[in-house]
């Protein structure tokens, strides 16, 4: 390239050559405003002040610029060398490279890499930094239009002044900047000190109040969770949470859209948009997106989890078409485990936390419902074909003999029996996902508890149950086996629907044995039990009938309401709670009935004690009338005495003088005549035996009270004519009595005679009528120990009628006081008064029988004299007829 001349010299006046003279300063001017603009831009300032925009310093003075042409060749923006400068790092500003050596116009004519060697006064710096510029270098340099304007054999002596000026410039504004900083650093500093202050003040003051309400925010945020989940438990709800898994790379490459609207501000709903027309918002207990992993899912779960370690029965389910993420909720991948593996630690972790006071163990069964057929997926043995079924347990829940039961001590085993256990489960290939579950799978968690300290037991079940796949059998592909399959699957699935409509309606009838999933589910889905659900969707727009079926069946199930869950206790002690609380009925009953016949008792005490205040009443009239009679007796004695006397007397002084001996007639010619009259004297004290039948004594009666026994005399021997000896008796003057004929007897004995008595007075018309009623009382003793008054009683009659004494049974029997547990009334003694006057009264009874009692027979023995008068105590009433002959 040939060297401008132009360039080598100043122009000359007329020529256009204004790069040849120095750049007209106004035009710098322009520029140095242009770079002033990006010195005084907000980011520098706001650097400089520590970002507060008011105390920030005054801009120095502006100082001379380059052109922003120029600017634009040096390299580094302007923006970054004055932020750095404002940050007070002069020495981080880029240095321009120094202001070259005045070329000649031939020199500074660019012709390559050897013509820019041959340029001196071109350092290494400005050489190299253009080098950088690659291929742009050039046309950075042209593209100023202010260089444009130059000739170019001008241009690189106006580029050397230009540098020239820069050098100086910048020179002056590093002076300036120095300056500025040199007077602005103590403002500064103190400006900065009075931020710092000011943030700390602020964030003293904020804090403990943003700490505050934070608090309270999470707080409410639980209260309300809380209140919720008891609301739910209230309800008996099933609690749904939903999961939508990512689109797989295999519907991405297809060009499958996500149809599920997902606001990660709320939890709780999700939009279900295939488009606009057919949008629907959908509400669960918690709605998971694709990018929320399994540990995020279980964090929401753990609290029902948690229910079984506290008796409870709970159920965890997975739903949802084929492929949309059941298996991997529930049982995950070996490096991401699902809900299966972490609730089972999660009940070590709790079991080990309350070890001090609780003891739990654990055991897992795992089986699988396919073809409506249990399989029992942990039996070791080949007996695949072992027929398990559902049976109803005594207390209600479904048991199913035989299945294993097998006991687990750690996380470790557990994994080990699940491994197991997938291993054996029913997978196939469909169309819609590789490894399909062909069949419902369940795990059993049985937990059993011990309280150390209060002893209670309890035994509760985990179900965790990865349901098959529902599927359009068209649309997977299907058919032979895996079609008889999916129609099994479907079968149940529907049954499962079925169920939950039935619930959600409050039918009475439940369908849960229409299939075997809903009888196995029966006590999990039936109320007594906490139950969640995973309705499992997926995106895809490919899939949208499917996902809206899932989505509308889980709505229908969250509405399903089944009172609180009960808490489980074991069944032994379910058993002797039973047990006790039918012994505590049968008490009660018996309680009942014994409180029912002591009232009776109550009665019938109160009535027998009105009944003895009345008989102690009549027991003392009796008593009273008896001591009046007592007192009459004695008179009449005396009176009988003085008349026997009289008698005596009076006979004696009437009685013929005894014929001498000589004038007697011989005993051997006797004749029927009687001998003269002798002194008449009873020559037999003893009454002649039965057996001398020639000598039948003749006993006169002894009935009137107070007449002796008198044998009047022998009967002589009679003659063979049977002449009757006629023997002339002295008859005593008749002095017939009777006491019964006395006026003051009758008088005083009103209650025994009645009417009889005052019409027909007489002793021997003794009261037919119990004697004071105490005939009618058992154990009434009949003789006393009293041997005065018995005596007395004697008096009346002859001491061999009286009834025989008794004194055991007087004393074995107890009074009706003693009976009844009272003292009798009127003393100690009334008792045996009362029984005297009893006595008394049969005592007597011989005297009315005696007209009955065969002649000859000895009166004295006992049971003759039982079998005529009667049993003691018993008054026996002699026929007046019978009664006359009894008088002599
Ligand atoms: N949340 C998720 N994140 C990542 N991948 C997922 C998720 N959910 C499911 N998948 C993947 O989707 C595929 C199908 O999942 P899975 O086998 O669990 O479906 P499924 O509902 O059990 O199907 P089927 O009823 O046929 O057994 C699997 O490859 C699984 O890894």
């Amino acid at each position: 390239m040939e060297p401008d001349p132009a360039a080598a010299t100043p122009p000359p006046a007329p020529s256009p050559a204004p790069a040849a003279s120095p750049p007209p300063p106004p035009q710098l001017q322009d520029d140095a405003v242009e770079c002033m603009a990006d010195l005084s831009s907000p980011d520098r300032c706001t650097a400089a002040a520590g970002g507060d925009l008011d105390p920030a310093p005054p801009l120095p003075p502006a100082p001379l610029q380059p052109t922003a042409d120029a600017v634009e060749c040096a390299g580094p923006s302007s923006r970054d060398r004055c932020a750095a400068a404002a940050g007070g790092d002069l020495d981080s500003v880029p240095a321009l490279p120094p202001a070259p050596l005045q070329p000649s116009v031939e020199d500074a004519a660019p012709s390559g890499d050897a013509e820019q060697e041959a340029v001196p006064g071109v350092g290494e710096a400005p050489r190299s930094f253009i080098e950088g510029l690659g291929d742009q270098g050039a046309d950075a340099l042209i593209l100023s239009p202010k260089l444009k304007e130059i000739a170019t054999p001008e241009r690189p002596a106006a580029l050397r002044l230009l540098g020239e000026k820069y050098n100086i410039l910048m020179e002056r504004y590093k002076q300036q900047v120095a300056k500025c900083a040199e007077e602005c650093a103590p403002r500064y500093d103190g400006l900065e000190k009075m931020y710092k202050q000011q943030v700390a003040k602020c964030a003293d003051q904020c804090t403990p109040k943003y700490d505050g309400l934070k608090k309270k925010y999470m707080d409410e945020c639980a209260e309300r969770r809380r209140l919720y989940n008891e609301l739910i438990e209230l309800r008996g709800n099933i609690r749904v949470f939903c999961r939508c898994r990512p689109l797989s790379s295999d519907e991405v490459t297809r060009g499958c859209l996500s149809i599920v609207e997902i606001d990660p501000s709320k939890e709780t709903e999700l939009q279900f948009a295939p488009n606009e027309r057919e949008r629907k918002s959908f509400k669960f207990d918690y709605v998971f997106g694709p990018q929320k992993d399994q540990e995020v899912v279980f964090s929401e779960t753990v609290p029902v989890v948690r229910s079984v370690m506290d008796g409870f029965n709970v159920c965890i389910f997975a739903y949802g078409q084929t492929g949309a993420g059941k298996t991997f909720t529930m049982e995950g991948v070996p490096d991401n485990r699902g809900v299966n593996y972490r609730a089972l630690e999660e009940l070590f972790r709790m079991s080990e936390e309350r070890s001090e006071s609780i003891a739990y163990s654990f055991s897992v069964s795992i089986l699988e419902v396919y073809n409506e057929k249990i399989r029992d997926l942990l039996d070791e043995s080949d007996e695949q074909s072992k027929r398990l079924d559902i049976k109803q347990s005594a207390d209600g829940t479904q048991e199913i003999p035989g299945l294993v039961d097998a006991p687990v001590y750690n996380i470790d085993g557990v994994w080990e029996k699940l491994k197991f256990g997938a291993r054996n489960r029913s997978v196939g290939s469909t169309n819609a996902n590789e490894l399909s579950s062909r069949s419902h799978s369940l795990v059993r968690v049985t937990v059993t508890s011990l309280h150390l300290l209060t002893g209670q037991r309890s035994k509760s079940h985990m179900w965790l149950v990865d349901l098959a796949g529902s599927e359009r059998v068209a649309k997977t592909g299907v058919e032979g086996d895996r079609l008889k399959e999916s129609q099994f699957i479907n079968k149940s699935l529907s049954a499962l629907g079925d169920v939950i409509s039935a619930l959600a309606s409050k039918n009475s009838h439940i369908p849960f044995r229409n299939s075997k999933l809903t009888h196995l589910l029966q006590s999990s889905l039936g109320g007594d039990c906490k139950t969640l659900m995973f309705v499992q969707i997926s995106p895809s727009s490919t899939e949208a009938a499917e996902t809206l079926c899932s989505l509308n069946f889980a709505s229908r199930v969250r509405a399903v309401e089944y009172g609180p869950a009960r808490k489980q206790v074991d069944p032994i002690d379910n058993l002797k709670l039973k047990q006790m609380t039918e012994k505590l009925r049968h008490e009660e009953k018996e309680n009942a009935q014994l409180k029912q016949s002591l009232q009776l008792m109550q009665l019938k005490y109160a009535s027998r004690e009105n009944v003895f205040k009345t008989l102690n009443e009549k027991v003392r009239d009796a008593e009273q009338a008896c001591k009046n009679y007592l007192q009459r007796i004695r008179e009449l004695e005396i009176e009988l005495g003085n008349e026997k006397k009289a008698a005596r007397d009076s006979a004696r002084s009437s009685r013929p003088p005894l014929v001498p001996m000589r004038q007697r007639q011989p005993q051997g010619r006797s004749n029927n005549y009687a001998p003269p009259s002798g002194p008449s004297r009873s020559r037999f004290s003893k009454p002649p035996t039965v057996s001398n039948k020639e000598n039948i004594p003749v006993t006169v009666n002894r009935a009137c009270p107070g007449a002796d026994t008198k044998v009047v005399g022998k009967a002589r021997r009679v003659s063979i004519s049977m002449t009757p000896v006629i023997r002339q008796i002295p008859i005593q003057p008749k002095k017939r009595f009777s006491i019964a004929t006395l006026p003051s007897v009758s008088e005083h004995l009103p209650a025994f005679n009645g009417q009889r008595a005052a019409s027909r007075p007489s002793l021997v018309n003794l009261p037919k009528q119990p004697l004071a009623g105490f005939g009618l009382i058992p154990g009434t003793p009949l003789a006393t120990p009293d041997g005065a008054k018995f005596r007395r009683i004697e008096f009346g009659s002859s001491s061999k009628f009286t009834s025989p004494p008794m004194p055991s049974l007087w004393n074995k029997m107890a009074t009706p006081q003693q009976q009844l547990g009272m003292a009798p009334a009127g003393g100690p003694g009334n008792a045996a008064r009362m029984c005297f006057s009893i006595h008394k009264r049969v005592g007597l009874s011989p005297v009315r029988a005696k007209p009955c009692v065969p002649s000859g027979v000895g009166i004295f023995n006992p049971s003759q004299h039982e079998k005529v008068v009667g049993r003691p105590g018993k008054a026996l009433r002699v026929p007046n007829t019978k009664r006359r002959q009894s008088v002599i």
